[in-house]
């Protein structure tokens, strides 16, 4: 249970305020996240991860010598938007490009994609990497499709110690790729988590069994076995392990491996250590030495009860990073580091004038007061609709998905407001809208939302009166646009199943000559039937994937939301063309 709240919307940013005023020495907040307090030393390659909150110390605490010059924090189990991380990645940047780091979920891999090409539009160069070190959600073959976990903070610090030697960009991400193929995760939990603000846990394990290979946000595990004994526990993860050897390593005997034993939020450390000394004795069975483990809270999920083992199979190269200092707020090794003597981080202040907007005609104005009038009805379908949505999310996702469309509505509508007073043209206003969606949802509906409106907005322009016509042509770009960025196709189990059809119909309904609220009528019922129809589908993309089969029977969250949001548009479409208000 999370007891300690304010306003459930508001926790994660009030979370990383506390954590910035209770380590002043380390970090710096800056729009999107932190950065070190003491700034990135010039010529350096800046490591910034990042990813959703709820998993303290991942993300914000790793920032500091030796670990992240960064960190961009997302809303509870959600990405960062890239307008975060790109705000972070430049406050950060030291001259030496940027290398964004994270754990491979759909939202992060979005994001962080969209924020390395914004920075490459600023001047600065920035990779990507996304860590896949969990065994239990993909097989061997698709090892690349794995979503990463503890094994986050062994492969953060090798780029990041790489970084600290003075190495090149393409360097570090050399090493980042190469600790990243020596490093597995296994986990095991025995209770669900609660978000902040919700009343049950986002997902339960039965009493006294324990759920294998589950997920950091509640992602249903591969199997599910009576709750084991404390050495039961270590034996089943140092045995999944050690049948999971990366190439180069032929067998346990004779390798020297970095372990890690992690607590998921609400087990002990002294239940940890009782597991512990029972892997320590089997790897050191099967002839692993073991070089500087760590037992402790190094990702977590809220109070979920779990744990996971991370095994980094070390080479010369990889050992001395993996020992190399570090001093961050929540993760300090070897003797103490001395603080860059660099002058306080600059932060980077992103010159946005907001209060100016492209020039549009009359008519364009006051096909905007309808653009407010629809955006208003989707805040409020997704309002009335957000715990369902969370529910249907939880059932194989993360159970964020009426969060993440509650923040990105109410986003979108506040900054939608904010252009048409300013006489914002329907296409602007919609962009703007688009824009705020993104980057306050995070996530990756936030990032298909933000290209959805962006799309149509730019379709629309400012200068003409929307025609049933350009509607339905502003959403197939929309549509084209979401397919490209997400690369899920019509069968994935997405939104795409949704939004496809639903574009198809309106461009014919609209092609046909039927006024805009006829057609979108048509294009509403087909994609209530397809949303619906996602219940029978496999999902083949997204978080989702790796559980195919739990998934059955409950219609795709994304695919649903997009469907009550094309019905509640329609509610407030007049009948005739958006040039009357
Ligand atoms: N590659 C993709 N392309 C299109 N839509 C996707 C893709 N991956 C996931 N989705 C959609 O996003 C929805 C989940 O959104 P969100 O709750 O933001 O997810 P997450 O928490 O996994 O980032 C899914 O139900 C699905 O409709
Ligand atoms: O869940 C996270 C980000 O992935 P999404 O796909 O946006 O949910 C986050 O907690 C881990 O970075």
């Amino acid at each position: 249970m999370t007891r300690l709240f304010n306003d459930p919307a508001a926790f994660a940013d009030e979370a990383l305020e506390g954590f910035a005023a209770a380590h002043r020495g380390w970090v710096r907040p800056v729009t999107g996240g932190v950065v070190r307090a003491a700034g990135t030393p010039a010529g350096q390659v800046a490591v910034v991860v990042g990813g959703g909150s709820g998993h303290y110390p991942a993300f914000s605490g790793l920032v500091g010598r030796g670990l992240a010059h960064g960190a961009a924090v997302g809303n509870v189990f959600a990405s960062p938007s890239a307008q975060q991380i790109r705000s972070v990645a430049r406050s950060a940047d030291g001259g030496a490009g940027v290398l964004l780091m994270y754990g491979n979920y759909a939202g992060d891999v979005l994001h962080f994609g969209q924020a390395a090409e914004r920075l490459a539009g600023d001047g600065i160069e920035a990779r990507t990497f996304a860590v896949t070190d969990d065994i239990s959600s993909a097989a061997p073959e698709e090892s690349a499709q794995r979503r990463g976990i503890a094994g986050d903070l062994p492969v953060f610090k090798a780029a990041a110690a790489a970084a600290e030697e003075g190495l090149p960009l393409a360097e570090v991400l050399r090493v980042a790729a190469h600790a990243n193929a020596r490093t597995r995760s296994f986990g095991i939990a025995f209770s669900g988590c609660t978000l902040p603000g919700a009343d049950h846990p986002l997902f339960t394990v039965p009493e006294a069994r324990m759920a294998v290979g589950l997920g950091i946000h509640g992602e249903p595990g591969i199997g599910e076995e009576s709750l084991p004994t404390a050495d039961e526990a270590a034996r089943l993860m140092v045995t999944a392990l050690l049948k999971e050897l990366p190439d180069g390593v032929d067998a346990p005997a004779g390798q020297r491996a970095a372990v890690i034993l992690n607590g998921l939020g609400s087990v002990k450390y002294e239940e940890l250590f009782v597991v512990y000394r029972k892997v320590a004795a089997l790897l050191g069975a099967a002839g692993v030495d073991i070089v500087d483990p760590e037992v402790g809270e190094l990702v977590t999920s809220f109070d979920m009860a779990g744990v996971s083992l991370t095994l980094t199979w070390l080479d010369d190269r990889l050992e001395e990073l993996w020992r190399a200092p570090a001093d961050t707020p929540a993760y300090r090794k070897g003797a103490p580091v001395a603080q860059d003597p660099a002058a306080e981080a600059a932060a980077y202040v992103e010159d946005v004038d907001d209060t100016r907007v492209p020039d549009a005609t009359e008519a364009s104005r006051g096909s905007a007061a309808h653009v407010l009038a629809a955006l208003n009805a989707v805040a409020g379908i997704v309002d009335t609709h957000a715990d369902e949505l969370g529910r249907i999310d939880a059932v194989a996702g993360d159970g964020d998905h009426g969060i993440g469309m509650r923040r990105g509505t109410t986003a979108a509508l506040e900054a939608a407001v904010r252009a048409h007073d300013l006489g914002a043209g329907a296409g602007t206003v919609l962009v703007h809208a688009g824009d705020a969606w993104a980057d306050k949802a995070g996530g990756t509906s936030g990032a298909l939302w933000g290209t959805i409106l962006r799309s149509l907005g730019t379709r629309l322009g400012d200068q003409d009166t929307p025609t049933a016509e350009a509607v339905a042509r502003g959403v197939s770009d929309a549509s084209d646009a979401v397919r490209r960025l997400g690369g899920a196709e019509v069968g994935d189990k997405t939104m795409v199943d949704v939004l496809v059809p639903f574009a198809d119909t309106l461009a014919e309904a609209a092609g046909a000559g039927l006024p805009l609220s006829e057609a979108w009528q048509r294009a509403a019922v087909t994609a209530e039937k397809a949303a619906a129809d996602t219940a029978d589908l496999l999902p083949r993309k997204g978080r989702a994937r790796p559980h195919a089969e739990k998934s059955l029977g409950t219609p795709d969250a994304g695919a649903h939301s997009l469907a009550l949001i094309t019905r509640a548009v329609h509610g407030v479409l007049p009948d005739h063309p958006l040039d009357q208000h």
